[in-house]
């Protein structure tokens, strides 16, 4: 409500018995006296809106344009709902009040007595001043309050002094576009260096909520899941997304503890957690994936949607194109720190109690363990692990895979802790690179008797484990060996894939229906499909483009292809339990192999792989069914796909990209070449018209077909951390001849690769870096 009141202005020089005080751009009275004082109410600490008409902004203002008004009625129009003034002569005042931490030269009324003296002040405002002089302090606020008899204060709302929010207040950072921020195949990859440079990680968040506020997400309403591998920065980043987070206006945010959390379980947690109203409504994943970390490695951020799955290519181009036309970003700066070591929600409020941000701290690992647990028989694995002639050992490379390693197979499959292998995770990964492949899982490869080609080893008299697994270091990719053999990627895929009825997820959804494998992946999973009549789909590099297949019926309304199962041969499985690929549903898919095949061993019944190739009833009924033995039972029905990928890592970028521009330039001249034994059927560049929503996916391999199914393909990674890396796909198909050593299978292939390429040439060597 606002009142006009109207003093006399006697002659030029007389006072009308109003002074005032500034706060801010605010005014309020300060005083009245004479005259003014006998119109009721007219007290100090009414806010003043305006004298004669006039705005006034500052008390200065209100004295001229006092001082410059004729002789005759003065207007002075105030309202009552900002301020409140009392005089008193007593001496109980009735308020708590203490330094506002947020700004040192305030004073906050944290709690009014309603029986003291100043019933009607609200809690959360500031004690600006007392009887005109300004309170800066609690001490010099209690000693006004002794000393003075009558006592008249101004008290400031929040928000006029622009305080309301304390942590919760945003603030606008200026910034510019930095070059280079566009996603490769998995989320923003660079030196752990450039992410702490100025403004580096604050572009891309900001980017990443322009473009998701724009798509039409309700970030107010859902929470936002963050988590990352652990790597050096991770949490330090953590910290700033949750103050942009709330800057940007989410009022709820979970955090894995300790900052970690792997990329399957982001997805199952977003996918799980909650109530529907509380659901996730996308994740930050503060992870390179396999790529090195450390002070001078590489670092990474990439944004899950609400499906759980990684961004579509739509949306990492708006992020892209938004981080181009960045001018601003926003941040809560005086948001605090969460202490991210233990479990449980923190509230912030603003000041004024009228707004509270939600963050929890909740366990990485409880979400994706229940949902593992839901899809497979974990009493048929602990059967399996409990025999006296198994033994496993799983390699989490320091990575964050290690607690929930621990968690399934110490804690709820009840293995003793020596089953898990670099099982803490580091922020360097103990300098190593956390990738699981016969290169660089070299400790592993070596206990389980196999050289980094996957050939066997002499291991003497020491015994193998019957099973070995890795993990990389955001837990997403997997490795299965057995002893002394190593399965790869593809032939992975295919396994599970024949054998999904025996995982009661699948079973108990009617079996398979979809199955798809990235292009360069072997074709062995299509023979399966071909087999047991399930769709197959090839698509190119990325889990992205697997995540519309899954969902083609909830969310397409088209054909339904779930149960789904998709792989991927840079050792990644997974299936539509989650959106992503995930290291330990594979091992606990493979798991549920060995414990199905080795119960019918053991109950004499007929074994599957009795019906391939592989006849248990040559074992005796106590000997176990190996990995070999399940491999080589899959190639023995289907015919085997030798296969291996050589990479030429940290190329210079230049030469790598004029040797695929000119294999995609000749693709039409070498279409029907012959080449060795070889005849090229086809030459292209893989583009991809995804079946669901009809989006093209262009340049994403070239490929050299040969006539008798045997593939060639070249492409340039996507998560290469500097310089470029050449992938070099070399398959060929044989049904009969599945006992050869595949580097010897694939010899002859391996060198029309290299010639059609003219690696050397383009980029100064044609020896990879490493071999899988
Ligand atoms: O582009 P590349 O270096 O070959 O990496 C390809 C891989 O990158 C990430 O790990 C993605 O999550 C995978 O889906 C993809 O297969």
């Amino acid at each position: 409500m606002t009142i006009t009141w109207v003093v006399k202005k006697k002659s030029p020089t007389t006072k009308v018995g109003v002074t005032f005080i500034s706060i801010n751009k605010l005014v309020a009275i300060k005083s009245v006296s004479g005259r003014a004082a006998k119109l009721t109410d007219l007290v100090p600490g009414l806010r003043v809106f305006e004298i004669n008409g006039k705005t006034v902004q500052s008390a200065k203002q209100a004295c001229d344009i006092i001082r410059k008004a004729p002789i005759g009625d003065i207007r002075i129009t105030t309202g009552g709902q900002h301020h409140s003034a009392v005089k008193i002569s007593e001496e109980r005042t009735g308020f708590t009040i203490r330094q506002y931490e947020n700004k040192q030269d305030c004073v906050l009324i944290t709690h009014v007595d309603p029986f003291g003296l100043f019933p009607d002040v609200p809690t959360g405002y500031f004690l600006w001043s007392i009887n005109g002089k300004r309170m800066k302090s609690v001490n010099q606020t209690i000693t006004s309050l002794k000393r003075e008899k009558s006592v008249a204060i101004v008290i400031a709302r929040p928000q006029d002094l622009g305080y309301d929010l304390g942590p919760l207040k945003p603030t606008t950072v200026k910034t510019r576009p930095i070059e280079g921020q566009k996603p490769g195949t998995s989320g923003l990859r660079k030196k752990t260096k450039r992410f702490m440079e100025s403004n580096y990680l604050e572009n891309f968040v900001q980017s990443t909520f322009n473009a998701i506020k724009a798509r039409g997400t309700n970030i107010v309403e859902g929470t936002l899941l963050i988590g990352g591998d652990g790597r050096y920065f991770n949490k330090e980043a953590i910290q700033t997304i949750i103050k942009m987070a709330v800057a940007n206006g989410v009022k709820r945010i979970w955090v894995g503890q300790d900052g970690l959390m792997s990329t399957p379980a982001i997805s199952a947690t977003i996918r799980e957690r909650g109530p529907i109203w509380q659901q996730a409504f996308g994740a930050f994943i503060l992870t390179a994936s396999h790529n090195p970390g450390g002070p001078d490695e590489d670092f990474g951020i990439k944004y899950n949607c609400e499906n759980g799955g990684p961004a579509p290519d739509i949306l990492t181009n708006t992020i892209y194109e938004n981080t181009t036309k960045i001018y601003k970003y926003f941040i809560c700066p005086e948001f605090p720190s969460i202490d991210l070591s233990e479990c449980g929600p923190t509230n912030v409020k603003s000041t004024d109690g009228m707004k509270q941000v939600c963050v929890e701290v909740i366990s990485s690992t409880e979400n994706h363990v229940t949902l593992l647990k839901s899809i497979f028989d974990f009493d048929a694995i602990r059967g399996l692990l409990d025999r006296n002639d198994f033994s496993m050992v799983y390699d989490a490379m320091h990575g964050v895979n290690g607690p929930y390693a621990k968690k399934v197979f110490v804690d709820e499959l009840g293995q003793p802790e020596s089953v898990c292998m670099n099982c803490v995770p580091k922020d360097d990964f103990n300098g190593a690179h956390a990738d699981p492949n016969l290169t660089y899982a070299k400790e592993l490869v070596e206990l389980m008797g196999l050289d980094r080609k996957g050939a066997k080893i002499d291991t003497g008299a020491k015994v193998v484990q019957s099973f070995g697994a890795a993990a990389d270091g955001d837990g997403d990719r997997n490795m299965i060996l057995g002893t002394r053999f190593f399965v790869s990627p593809s032939d992975s895929l295919a396994v599970i894939a024949s054998y999904a009825h025996v995982i009661p997820f699948f079973r108990s959804q009617g079996g398979l229906k979809g199955v798809a494998r990235s292009m360069p992946t072997s074709g062995a999973v299509d023979l399966v499909a071909k087999d047991l009549g399930f769709d197959v789909f090839e698509t190119p590099t990325g889990w992205k483009y697997f995540g519309n297949l899954m969902d083609s019926k909830a969310i397409f309304q088209g054909k339904d292809y779930t149960p789904f199962i998709c792989g991927e041969e840079s050792f990644g499985t997974g299936s539509d339990h989650v959106r992503e690929k995930d290291g330990l549903w594979a091992v606990l898919a493979w798991l549920s192999i060995l414990a199905y095949e080795n119960s019918k061993v053991e109950s004499s019944s007929k074994s599957l792989l009795s019906i391939l190739a592989f006849d248990s009833s040559n074992k005796s009924s106590n000997s176990l069914v190996t990995v070999e033995d399940i491999v080589k039972g899959h190639w023995a029905k289907y015919g085997r796909n030798y296969y291996c990928r050589w990479d030429f890592e940290g190329v210079e970028k230049a030469g790598a990209e004029k040797m695929m521009d000119k294999m995609r330039e000749s693709a039409t001249a070498n279409t029907g070449k012959e080449i060795g034994q070889y005849r090229i059927a086809k030459a292209d560049d893989f583009s991809y018209k995804d079946p669901v929503d009809g989006t093209v996916a262009k340049k994403q391999g070239i490929r050299f077909l040969m006539e008798d199914g045997s593939r060639i393909i070249f492409r340039l990674s996507g998560t290469a951390g500097s310089g470029a890396t050449v992938r070099m796909y070399i398959e060929q198909y044989e049904k009969e001849k599945i006992d050869m050593i595949a580097s010897e299978a694939l010899d002859g292939l391996v060198k029309v690769a290299l010639e059609l390429s003219a690696i050397k040439t383009y980029i100064g060597t044609d020896e990879p870096t490493v071999i899988t």
